[in-house]
């Protein structure tokens, strides 16, 4: 990939680890600390220029993208043409069906072998009028069957007949699982439904969905609207206690790096207990995957774990094909953002769906844009800022041109994306409870003439390949000629004459401004706003306990000692009161599931990094260091004491020798379980 840094690592597994742990700023990084760091630095744009694509403001929390590997240990064994990483709002999945869906086609219409070295190797089948590909996706080789049309003496897509794929080994990992709700976990719906716990089934097709029906949840009729926000609170619950049930995971042959929960689709009624219906009368699902993040797209990956579940149950034949829809691609109608499931062969499911191109959009930065601060996703958050073309070009990203953004078109069903990257900037789902808010495209995206067979080489010319000398002429063939030379921050001096001490006041200025709103979007979260709370509580048991102990005789003070216990109860009662009001709070119990999602996920992090035997060993060996240091210190400062206290000798001599005891037992229980 031009542009895009090396991938190191042997196999395509391992770039995905060394994307996510090395060069994740690409994707995604709050630059918080950064600009922290530029204070003492000054703003340069070599900072700046370390921005993410999936994020705002080039991106957004629905974001999903394709980053082609020429080059993987497929490619190289022959098993397979090119490899792809699919990343999204919170890393990288194994495994994408729409994002496939769209590659095929730009996979057989772009010429450029620096993207694609062995595009000439694809395989066109004259008779059936169809490409051949083998994509290597993280969960394994994927066959797509792309159908193409000649032109001249090129081979392009051709969008008016469906791309097909045929997944990895897909299959059902548990069945009928029964998930206890903890009763402080457990959503309103949910209590108003009665239950404690929910009945899911886990599948897998790249990735592992759990797939739980919508009256499951204490959810009706969701096709029919549903507010979103709702469903995003009980997908969470269920996939954090699914996703503890690591047994579930194990055991089927995957590489560890595949054996987590990516998704939850919620399904509606009827699916995995009666039936998938078929073509005319197919299922919906909305899936919830990585960070919370809604497929527009009904989720190939998820059709193939669905359809792989479905027949587990003997609930579908051989051949049998099943229509697929989104929220999104329900509501719009029309078919061609549907996709179709059915078996094919032992473990394999086809999955066969549209694509079309939209453009492409090479990334810009504006420095004067800078980094945006991460918004909140609650509903009274402000707009997200606006984009604003620039013209200085991001020299590393300038040429991701193949980040390609596709979006479904179709005469009855304009306005869903089934693509590799949504365009433009989509309404966050929380900004409206159904459908009625959900993404329009932007017409001036559309391609408005019906396809026909004529215009096929003008779709696929839409793609929109930047020249290596983007930098020196930004605008490209197919987008718009005259990008504004910078669009001025708003309320920004103008550049034209101003003079550098000016530019760096405003700079300054720009700067403070940045720095006061991040600081109060964190501060007046309530979670900080009570550990300060803790801190001044902290301050005045300190101030007291100090009070009393530098002035002796306040302590025999009757009425100096019942004032300070009765401000304190009070100060304490008013305090635990406002929280406990705060936690009735539709946001308060928002808060509180979060707090408990985040302390899970720093226990997790914590068990993961720190737990580990030689994280564990380093620490437990500075904290030794640390307790031999002491007691040395300790007794050298009292070497010539004429006597030592014994019990305090013995004490430490006991506390020493029964950790140790413990250190040994422990390392020694680790080494029988785990050698
Ligand atoms: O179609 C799919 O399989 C993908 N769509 C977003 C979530 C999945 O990775």
């Amino acid at each position: 990939m031009r542009g895009y840094p090396k991938l190191e690592g042997k196999t395509l597994l391992e770039k995905r680890s060394y994307a996510r742990d090395k060069i994740d700023d690409i994707r995604q990084r709050y630059v918080l600390n950064q600009r922290s760091v530029l204070l003492f630095k000054w703003t340069s744009q070599t900072e700046v220029k370390k921005c993410r694509l999936m994020r705002e403001p080039r991106g957004h929390k629905e974001m999903y993208g394709a980053i082609i590997v020429p080059e993987t240990e497929r490619t190289l064994s022959g098993e397979a043409d090119v490899g792809v990483l699919f990343c999204h709002n919170e890393g990288y999945s194994t495994m994408c069906g729409h994002a496939t869906i769209a590659l095929g086609r730009f996979l057989v219409d772009t010429e450029d072998e620096d993207i694609f070295p062995r595009r000439k190797q694809v395989r066109f089948d004259e008779a059936k009028r169809e490409c051949h590909l083998r994509l290597h996706a993280p969960c394994g080789v994927v066959d797509v069957t792309v159908p193409s049309v000649r032109k001249g003496n090129r081979v392009v897509s051709d969008p008016e007949r469906a791309v097909r794929f045929i997944s990895v080994r897909s299959f059902a990992a548990a069945t009928n699982l029964r998930i206890a709700v903890p009763e402080e976990l457990r959503w309103p719906e949910l209590r108003r439904a009665g239950k404690e716990s929910v009945l899911v089934d886990v599948a897998y097709g790249g990735a592992f969905y759990a797939i739980v029906d919508e009256k499951e949840l204490g959810f009706e009729r969701i096709k029919e609207g549903v507010d979103l926000r709702r469903l995003d609170t009980a997908t969470a619950i269920v996939k954090e206690l699914v996703g503890e049930r690591k047994e579930v995971f194990r055991g089927h042959g995957l590489d560890s790096d595949l054996e987590y929960l990516y998704g939850v689709i919620v399904v509606d009624e009827g699916e995995g207990w009666v039936g998938l219906g078929g073509l005319d009368d197919g299922r919906v699902g909305v899936c919830f995957f990585a960070d919370q993040q809604i497929d527009r797209s009904p989720t190939g990956s998820g059709v193939s774990a669905r359809v792989a579940l479905a027949r587990a149950k003997g609930l579908l034949g051989e051949g049998e094909r099943v229509r697929f829809d989104s929220l999104l691609s329900a509501g719009a109608g029309g078919s061609a953002g549907a996709f179709v499931g059915s078996a094919a062969g032992e473990d394999r499911v086809l999955v066969e769906g549209r694509a079309f191109y939209t453009g492409a959009f090479p990334p810009y930065i504006n420095p004067r844009l800078g980094p945006v601060p991460p918004i909140s996703t609650s509903p009274s958050s402000s707009p997200a800022p606006s984009f604003l073309p620039s013209s200085l070009v991001l020299d590393q990203l300038s040429s991701l041109h193949h980040v390609v953004r596709f979006r479904c078109r179709s005469e009855r069903s304009p306005s869903f994306s089934t693509g590799i990257v949504f365009p433009h900037r989509l309404p966050p789902p929380w900004q409206g409870p159904n459908l009625v808010n959900q993404p329009h495209p932007d017409p001036a995206l559309l391609t408005t003439e019906p396809p026909t067979a004529d215009n096929i080489a003008e779709d696929a010319a839409k793609l929109n390949v930047v020249a290596p000398d983007f930098k020196q002429h930004p605008a490209t063939t197919t987008s718009v000629q005259d990008i504004p030379a910078d669009i001025p921050t708003p309320g920004a001096p103008s550049g034209a004459g101003e003079g550098r001490p000016r530019r760096y006041l405003h700079e300054a200025e720009q700067e403070g401004f940045y720095l006061w709103n991040t600081a109060k979007h964190y501060i007046l979260q309530p979670a900080v706003a009570g550990g300060l709370l803790g801190l001044l509580n902290l301050g005045l048991i300190g101030g007291a306990a100090y009070t009393y102990y530098t002035k002796p005789h306040l302590r025999r003070d009757a009425r100096a000692i019942a004032s300070s216990v009765a401000a304190a109860l009070t100060l304490l009662s008013a305090e635990g009161y406002a929280a406990e009001k705060y936690r009735e709070t539709p946001r308060g119990q928002r808060e509180a599931e979060k707090a408990k999602k985040e302390g899970a996920a720093l226990y997790r992090y914590a068990r993961e990094h720190i737990l580990r035997p030689g994280v564990l060993g380093g620490l437990l060996g500075v904290l030794n260091a640390g307790i031999i240091g002491a007691v040395g210190y300790f007794s050298y400062i009292n070497w010539d004491r004429p006597h030592w206290d014994r019990r305090i000798v013995s004490a430490v001599t006991a506390g020493i020798l029964t950790l140790w005891t413990g250190e040994g037992y422990l390392a020694e229980k680790y080494r029988v379980t785990h050698h």
